[in-house]
């Protein structure tokens, strides 16, 4: 027998085992490192989170990924390039992680490897009738695996695509294995570039089980600021957005496309909004010239907006969900409060009520991805559309 066969079958075989989860998403600012110890598989899972760190990437790597990331015009050799340098980065960003928590590469069963998406075109964003869902993450697994010597799991979206899926969002998967509660409505809301949920009714039915993209968490106040405010990255808590003033006119405009009527589960990404987006909405409602911090306070209630818009449509003004946030966008004190004050019924929480570090959150789910993929068998969610009964990744091994 090949001897990693033989290593994939004593991880299987032993109750528990460490899986290091990693994330890099959307916003681009470094790759999240999570160790988790994991026992169990489906409704039985249980995941602790050992240790969590991100590493943040150079400016001259950020660079190189922002060349390749969500352009139409992406230099062909550059993608190529980046498809080996960014598992590169992230395989000695690993190594480092583990050394420091004192574990060797022995320690570990495998790595879950998101990979960075650098284009994500479902159907409904590409338009291209006949042509399928499709979405790319780089950053190659046998790379990683050969670097770190650890089996590595990758490419998860794929087999999602393949199975009738868009491709995200993936958070339904693990969120409903770990954090589903009998009894108690919840919402598992992500504010990352883009914000997503995923809906857990407390009769625990996965047959109305659902994550959905609802539109941007933190892409475009990114973006904007990283155009308008050289040297800074992020509108750090708020201090630019919190000068400014909303305007009504650009947020009705911001407020006009398609995908925030679709039907939920859905998904999309800085493809659809970003600058491009902002300087049409300026232009349909006669805002180009209005101050930089106005439309920041707009941009933040854009995202606001979005966020409580799709949680009432799921749950109804009269409903009482729990929210537990998680991703950078819950460190944005004034998107916030523009959230909160929009759902005045709901409980608000973090997944660390629910021992999960909220930074850690999509990098444990990827983790718990991984798992099922070497123990699980694909979860049933009823068989539709966007969710489908699968197990996924690609698995590398390391010689
Ligand atoms: N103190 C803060 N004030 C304002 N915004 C913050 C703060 N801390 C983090 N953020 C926002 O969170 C972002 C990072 O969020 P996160 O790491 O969850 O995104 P991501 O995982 O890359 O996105 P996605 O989930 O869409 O893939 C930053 O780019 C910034 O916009
Ligand atoms: C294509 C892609 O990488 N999408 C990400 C992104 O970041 C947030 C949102 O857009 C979500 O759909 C997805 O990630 C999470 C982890 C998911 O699949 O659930």
């Amino acid at each position: 027998m090949n001897s990693n066969i033989k290593k994939i079958f004593d991880i299987v075989n032993q109750p528990e085992r460490l899986i290091i989860g990693l994330m890099s998403g959307t916003s681009l600012d470094g790759l999240d490192i999570a160790l988790c110890k994991i026992s169990g598989s489906g409704a039985d899972t249980k995941v602790s989170v050992l240790a969590f760190k991100t590493i943040s990437y150079s400016n001259e790597f950020k660079a190189d990924i922002k060349a390749v990331f969500s352009r139409r015009d992406a230099d062909l050799q550059l993608v190529c390039i980046m498809n080996e340098r960014i598992a590169l980065v992230h395989a000695n960003m690993i190594l480092e992680a583990i050394e420091e928590w004192g574990k060797t590469a022995s320690d570990i069963a495998a790595i879950a490897s998101h990979g960075q998406t650098i284009f994500h075109a479902p159907a409904s964003l590409h338009r291209m009738p006949g042509y399928p869902n499709a979405t790319l993450q780089i950053g190659d697994g046998d790379h990683i695996a050969v670097t770190t010597g650890i089996i590595t799991i990758s490419d998860f979206r794929q087999k999602h695509v393949a199975a009738g899926g868009e491709g995200a969002p993936l958070a339904v998967y693990g969120d409903y294995l770990i954090f589903s509660k009998k009894g108690q409505n919840r919402v598992m809301l992500n504010i990352g570039g883009i914000a997503n949920f995923t809906y857990l009714p407390g009769d625990n039915d996965a047959a109305k089980v659902f994550s959905t993209d609802v539109g941007p968490g933190n892409t475009m106040m990114d973006q904007y600021v990283q155009k308008h405010y050289p040297g800074l990255y992020c509108d750090k808590d708020a201090a630019i957005a919190s000068l400014g003033v909303v305007n009504a006119q650009l947020l009705n405009a911001l407020m006009q496309t398609p995908f925030l009527k679709m039907d939920f589960p859905k998904t999309t990404g800085p493809e659809l909004f970003n600058l491009q987006y902002l300087e049409n909405a300026q232009m349909a409602s006669g805002t180009l010239l209005i101050k930089k911090e106005d439309v920041m306070a707009t941009l933040c209630s854009f995202s606001a907006r979005v966020i409580v818009n799709a949680v009432e449509k799921c749950f109804g003004r009269e409903a009482d969900p729990v929210i537990y946030m998680s991703g950078g966008g819950m460190h944005n004190p004034l998107l916030l409060k523009k959230i909160k004050a929009g759902l005045a019924n709901a409980r608000f929480s973090t997944t660390a009520e629910l021992d999960i570090n909220p930074d850690a959150k999509e990098a444990v789910l990827f983790a718990v991805l991984a798992n099922e993929t070497l123990v699980g068998e694909p979860i049933d969610f009823g068989g539709r559309p966007g969710v489908p009964s699968v197990c996924m990744g690609k698995i590398c091994l390391p010689y």
